[in-house]
């Protein structure tokens, strides 16, 4: 097991920067989970750890030893891909034993490694068969066999599970998360599924544009966003969020937006303007539209069988999600509502999306707006 350690690693592509000045710490043992959209680098930095792309700039440490001009091969990394890459020709069990026999070790103790990797990712019935032979789960449980063998010191994963459907999205995750109770090595693991991330981080980093945005537990980001990029990337169906304009009203500062939108600022609180705000889907509340703090339109509902999402019309470009518990009766659909949320549920941002964490909204919005 080891630690990794990056700093101010960047990287060109030519003229195109992408890796800006990262900073990052990972401790040993520890599941570590890039996200972030396509193309934000999540890939390249990975490899960067892993040896296959040199940085333009700064160091890359492994258990405290600067690494930065070793090659991959001695990184005592073992990498996972999203292809599986497996040798078409070879059985399973020579798919996984093959880079032990290249080491020379004595037959019958690479047959015992094998074994015992085969049996701990459910493949030892599968031995003799080839790749083609088998199910995209059983080749992904193979491809992370032939790298386990190898007890690497670090596991780098790169979309190990986007080619598979769903239900072995989820089988495979479980797999994934058991291998590193049981082995503890350390793991650094991308996707750009967020769920993903949330269910198999100890730590998650969000990238955008060869930046990190945030590192935190799962709960950190989701609770506590740093700004508007990881607030609207962290939570499925994700944050809902409006444009919203600040004046001082007769009874103090309030902020206004889309649907009749009034909150209430404590006069005190941070002085930075909020330029838009954020709730959560299952922090909102449909009620009938002089109940609500905000006016819509219930424009549709989507019924997953056990729970269900209404779509709020608020303005011609606002659309909220908002979690119900239960389907609306159908005669809602098309007809004025309202939606409630306690003012603790509201994120605020300021107009660069950093958040404000003392904005300072007051539960009653005066008389006029609210109930
Ligand atoms: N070898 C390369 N040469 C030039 N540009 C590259 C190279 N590899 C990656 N890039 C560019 O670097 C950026 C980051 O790519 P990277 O694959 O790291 O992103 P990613 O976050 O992993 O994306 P995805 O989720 O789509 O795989 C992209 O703009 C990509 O086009």
């Amino acid at each position: 097991m080891a630690s990794v350690s990056l700093q101010s690693v960047s990287k060109n592509f030519g003229t195109h920067a992408v890796i800006h000045a990262v900073d990052l710490q990972i401790e040993d043992g520890e599941f570590v989970v890039f996200v972030g959209p396509s193309g934000c680098g999540k890939s390249t930095l990975l490899r960067i750890v892993a040896g296959l792309v040199a940085p333009s700039n700064g160091v890359v440490a492994i258990g405290g030893e600067d690494v930065t001009e070793v090659p991959a091969s001695r990184r005592g990394v073992a990498f996972v891909f999203q292809s599986y890459a497996l040798y078409p020709h070879m059985s399973v069990a020579r798919n996984i034993g093959f880079a032990l026999e290249t080491l020379g070790l004595a037959k019958d103790v690479v047959n015992q490694k094998v074994l015992a990797v085969a049996r701990m990712l459910k493949v030892d019935h599968l031995m003799d068969r080839r790749p083609r032979e088998l199910s995209g789960g059983q080749r992904q449980r193979v491809a992370i066999g032939r790298a386990l063998v190898r007890q690497p010191e670090i596991f780098l994963f790169d979309e190990p599970l986007s080619n598979l459907d769903s239900d072995l999205r989820m089988e495979m995750r479980l797999e994934i998360a058991r291998l590193h109770k049981d082995v503890k090595t350390t793991m650094i693991y991308v996707t750009h599924d967020q769920s993903e991330a949330m269910t198999l981080a100890d730590r998650i980093v969000v990238l955008n544009q060869g930046r990190i945005e945030q590192v935190g537990t799962p709960r950190e980001l989701y609770h506590a966003p740093d700004n508007r990029f990881v607030a609207g990337f962290i939570g499925s169906p994700r944050m809902n969020f409006m444009s919203v304009s600040s004046h001082m009203a007769a009874d103090g500062p309030q902020i206004a937006g889309a649907g009749h939108l009034i909150l209430a600022l404590d006069a005190s609180a941070d002085e930075t303007p909020v330029a838009e705000i954020g709730i959560r889907p299952e922090n909102l509340r449909l009620v009938d539209q002089e109940e609500g703090r905000i006016r819509c339109i219930l424009e549709r509902v989507e019924d997953l069988g056990h729970e269900h999402f209404g779509y709020c019309r608020i303005s011609d470009d606002t659309v909220w999600v908002i979690r119900l518990p239960q389907a609306p009766l159908p005669d809602r659909i098309g007809k004025p509502a309202g939606l409630d949320f306690p003012a603790s549920a509201v994120f605020a941002f300021a107009a660069d999306g950093r958040r404000i964490l003392s904005a300072g909204l007051k539960d009653q919005a005066g008389e006029a707006s609210l109930p």
